[in-house]
């Protein structure tokens, strides 16, 4: 495709990506073995509600798998992929960013999200070779899986909060979500948008992308910051639920992914969240009569249907009132798209 058509034509030509940061505000890079890993992960969840971790223990090997599974996938011809299109209503499968409904113009990326077993999907893809692509799924779910519960306890104890207040922290979660996402290289990459900006709604997001730039968090008074690639690191992003559970001191990122002329960048996210039957509320230790719990209490589903009707402004909906020190950043400001 030489040109990019109207439909993803998100910027006029001479709108210019703003960049808050000329480099000296960069999103912290944690080395998970540094002596005062838990002060160093609270800081980056209060200021940035992003960081990436280095010495993560995730084996590059497997990664590495995951990326090539990735691959796999996305550069199968489009009538292979529609074979395992997300249901109407559904959520596991191939299709457009599921944020997609909120913007009139279309994003430059495709995805394919895995709710629960890869299985049904897979086979449609690859009637004979399936089973190599869930093996890695389940194996990456698992580690995955590991290093949330890690990343959790180390947050829960830079928020003065132990595992023991916290059962349901060590509990099985429900099966997480992995969304695999594919930005195809662009003809016009300044007018169009990968994936538009959003929060998660997830407790923590963990995720892997290929050596190709797009990824950019917003920091409050800087701006758009992009995410660079390192190598053998992962991205963690602070979800909405984690917002809810720190009362707000932890704030959920707004994020977005820009696109290339040359390289197709291919991106892994590791949704984590809660059990399914657990309501998520405001710790009581971070909240007193100067701190009054800000949000009521929701479980993981019911706020995934208060963001599909809601989308940039879920928290607001389930937010009891205003705080009455501090400032709480639920990014209802922010213009997306
Ligand atoms: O591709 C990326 O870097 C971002 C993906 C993302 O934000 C998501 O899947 O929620
Ligand atoms: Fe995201």
């Amino acid at each position: 495709m030489e040109e990019l058509p109207e439909s993803h034509a998100w910027l006029s030509l001479d709108d210019s990506p703003s960049y808050g940061s000329l480099g000296q505000d960069q999103v912290p890079v944690i080395n998970l073995n540094s002596p005062n890993v838990m002060k160093l992960v609270g800081y980056a969840c209060k200021t940035w509600g992003v960081f990436q971790v280095t010495n993560h223990g995730v084996p590059v090997k497997l990664v590495e798998e995951m990326e090539g599974a990735c691959r796999k996938l996305f550069t199968l011809p489009i009538q292979q992929k529609l074979q395992a299109a997300r249901a109407p209503n559904g959520v596991s499968g191939y299709g457009v960013a599921r944020i997609s409904s909120f913007f009139p113009k279309l994003m430059w990326s495709e995805g394919f999200t895995i709710v629960g077993s890869p299985y049904e999907h897979a086979r449609k893809l690859w009637p004979e070779g399936y089973s190599s692509f869930c093996d890695v799924i389940e194996e990456y779910k698992e580690e995955m899986n590991k290093l949330a519960q890690r990343l959790m306890s180390l947050i829960l104890g830079s928020l003065g909060v132990t595992l023991d207040d916290v059962k349901w922290a060590t509990l099985q979660g429900p099966s997480p979500a992995l969304q695999l996402n594919s930005y195809p290289t662009c003809p016009d990459p300044d007018r169009a948008m990968g994936l538009a900006a959003h929060t998660d709604s997830t407790l923590l997001t963990i995720l892997h992308q290929t050596n190709t730039s797009g990824l950019e968090a917003h920091k409050e008074g800087t701006g758009w910051v992009p995410i660079p690639p390192i190598r053998h690191a992962l991205v963690v992003n602070v979800g909405d639920l984690l917002h809810i559970l720190s009362n707000g001191l932890y704030t959920s990122v707004l994020h977005r992914a820009m696109v290339n002329r040359t390289q197709h960048r291919l991106s892994v996210a590791y949704l984590y969240g809660p059990p399914s039957n657990i309501q998520i509320s405001p710790l009581p230790k971070l909240t007193d009569k100067v701190h009054p719990p800000l949000y009521r209490p929701v479980t993981w589903s019911e706020y995934l249907g208060a963001k599909a009707k809601h989308f940039n402004k879920a928290l607001s909906s389930v937010r009891l009132c205003a705080p009455l020190t501090g400032f709480t950043n639920d990014h209802n400001g922010v213009q997306v798209g």
